[in-house]
């Protein structure tokens, strides 16, 4: 049997996506830089990068395997990215070599101009990047990485705009799918979102001169900085000598936010859309309580996502909560996974039953979602195991039937539990006494639509659960993947 080795790719999150940090106008950017990363680390561990501007020694870069913490706080490294502008980029890839990312595919990639440089950092995944790069190959350009976010470079290196921002503009209006960027020059820190504005991004304020760009408001509170609002849908901003400069490159377009953010990515102490990822995690709880009640003695969270959603199922029911899973914070980066047996052990080195408190209990397990559906059957055998009188399960989202082809590393449809599987046979397969899912109008209830989903135009882009993509996924079609019959209505038309 091969021993565990250490792995810079294996994360404690099973299904993440990437977080972007800008800062102009202070002291030492990279410091505020990296801090903000580390608050958006659960988007991403793979990788991280900065890139950093200084007017003597220009731009710098360091890019790194692994967790913030480990590469960005080390004396050495942060000594060689000075300046009072910098950018940086946490990664979990969505494109390019995924069995063995490479560091050429860290993230911020840069370019130089006849105006300058400019480095980006890009949250999303490009829908027509296989498209993008064959034609740029045709035409000339040479490929660093195998990252779908370079193309952006390339397309920018094509335009025959004066200055950069216009030169990004153009590039971006060639660009399909979801991208919330972060850039820089060397005198502007710019930030943009695609017209459905399917990523997150915020604007923060340090000082007069001092302005942030992050994926989420959580990375605004470690560094301070006050909370100024989000970056609009389809909206460029430009920041530079302390003014905030806004443009609408893409023209009119009605915003399609995912709606998984709410669920599962962003920190619970973030604030999306005036409100709290955890209140809106809460309510989902409160919906599933209304909708599937179950009688039994206790409601367990499945920690960490599932926590808020347990806290108001129980709230809702009357059922008492307690911790009967309890998750070993020192996770952290985990072990490779060379064996079946050690395979098997997965979830275990990350979640363990609190015994004394299952046995002989009628549980509710509150997870935030089912995917492949690894992650409940383990958990279900341990509670079993732990001697449970009953088990029930209720997930805070609708199943996930749909890949994403926007930023979120969900796997093909053949893996998804919920393409294959009825919930009825999902509960089977699962082993509970019952399962139930919150109802796609439940979860839009919980972010504060009181109406529900709007069917012939949805406030929020679900795709992962009603297989109605607001952006037709370009390459993937090209591979073969056949969207839901009658689904191209659903495509934004605004947003072509
Ligand atoms: O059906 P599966 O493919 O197993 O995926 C679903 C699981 O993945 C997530 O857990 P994760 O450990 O990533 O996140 P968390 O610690 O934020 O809850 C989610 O909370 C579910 O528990
Ligand atoms: N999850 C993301 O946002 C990833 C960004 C980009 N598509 C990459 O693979 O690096």
């Amino acid at each position: 049997m091969q021993p565990f080795l250490a792995h810079p790719f294996d994360s404690d999150r099973l299904h993440e996506e990437c977080g972007i940090f800008g800062a102009i106008g202070v002291a030492d950017a990279s410091n505020f830089v990296a801090l903000g990363l580390h608050a958006l680390q659960h988007r991403g561990q793979e990788a991280g990068g900065i890139v950093a501007h200084d007017s003597e020694q220009g731009f710098n870069s360091a890019h790194r395997f692994g967790y913030v913490r480990d590469n960005f706080t080390k004396t050495d490294v942060m000594a060689t990215l000075p300046g009072p502008l910098a950018i940086g980029h946490v990664r979990y890839s969505t494109a390019g070599t995924k069995a063995n990312t490479a560091i050429r595919d860290v993230q911020p990639f840069f370019g130089e101009f006849s105006m300058g440089g400019c480095a980006i950092a890009h949250n999303g995944n490009i829908t027509n990047a296989a498209a993008l790069r064959r034609e740029l190959i045709e035409r000339g350009s040479i490929f660093q990485s195998s990252s779908d976010s370079e193309c952006i470079i390339h397309l920018m290196a094509r335009s025959i705009q004066r200055n950069i921002p216009e030169r990004m503009k153009d590039a971006l209006r060639r660009v399909e799918g979801a991208f919330s960027v972060i850039a820089m020059t060397r005198t502007k820190l710019i930030g943009v979102r695609d017209p459905l504005g399917v990523r997150p991004l915020v604007l923060g304020k340090l000082s007069d001169d001092g302005f942030v760009l992050a994926s989420e408001t959580c990375a605004l509170d470690i560094i301070g900085a006050e909370f100024v609002r989000e970056i609009d849908p389809g909206e460029m901003v430009v920041i530079s000598k302390g003014k905030v400069e806004t443009s609408r490159p893409f023209g009119p377009s009605q915003g399609r936010f995912c709606i998984f953010e709410h669920v599962y990515f962003s920190r619970p102490d973030s604030i999306i859309g005036g409100r709290s990822v955890y209140e809106t995690r809460r309510q989902i709880g409160v919906e599933l309580a209304r909708e599937s009640p179950v009688e039994a003695d206790l409601v367990c969270p499945v920690p960490d996502s599932g926590t808020p959603a347990a806290i108001g199922f129980a709230q809702e029911s009357g059922i008492p909560y307690g911790m009967g899973i309890i998750r070993n914070q020192y996770m952290g980066r985990t072990f490779i996974e060379p064996t079946d047996q050690i395979r098997n052990m997965g979830v275990r080195l990350k979640l363990n039953v609190n015994r004394a408190l299952i046995r002989d209990k009628r549980v509710i397990l509150v997870d935030d979602s089912v995917v492949r559906g690894t992650t409940s059957r383990k958990i279900k055998d341990m509670i079993i195991d732990a001697g449970a009188a009953e088990v029930h399960f209720r997930i805070a989202s609708p199943p996930t039937a749909w890949p994403c082809f926007y930023g979120v590393d969900t796997p093909d449809r053949d893996k998804l539990l919920a393409a294959q599987m009825t919930p009825e046979e999902m509960r089977e397969w699962i082993g509970v006494d019952s399962l139930a899912f919150v109802s796609l109008d439940g979860l839009y209830r919980a972010v504060g639509e009181a109406k529900g989903r709007n069917r012939k135009c949805p406030q929020y882009c679900d795709a992962c659960f009603s297989g109605d993509y607001p952006v037709a996924p370009f390459d993937q079609l090209e591979r073969g993947f056949q969207m839901k019959p009658g689904s191209e209505s659903t495509v934004n038309e605004a947003a072509e």
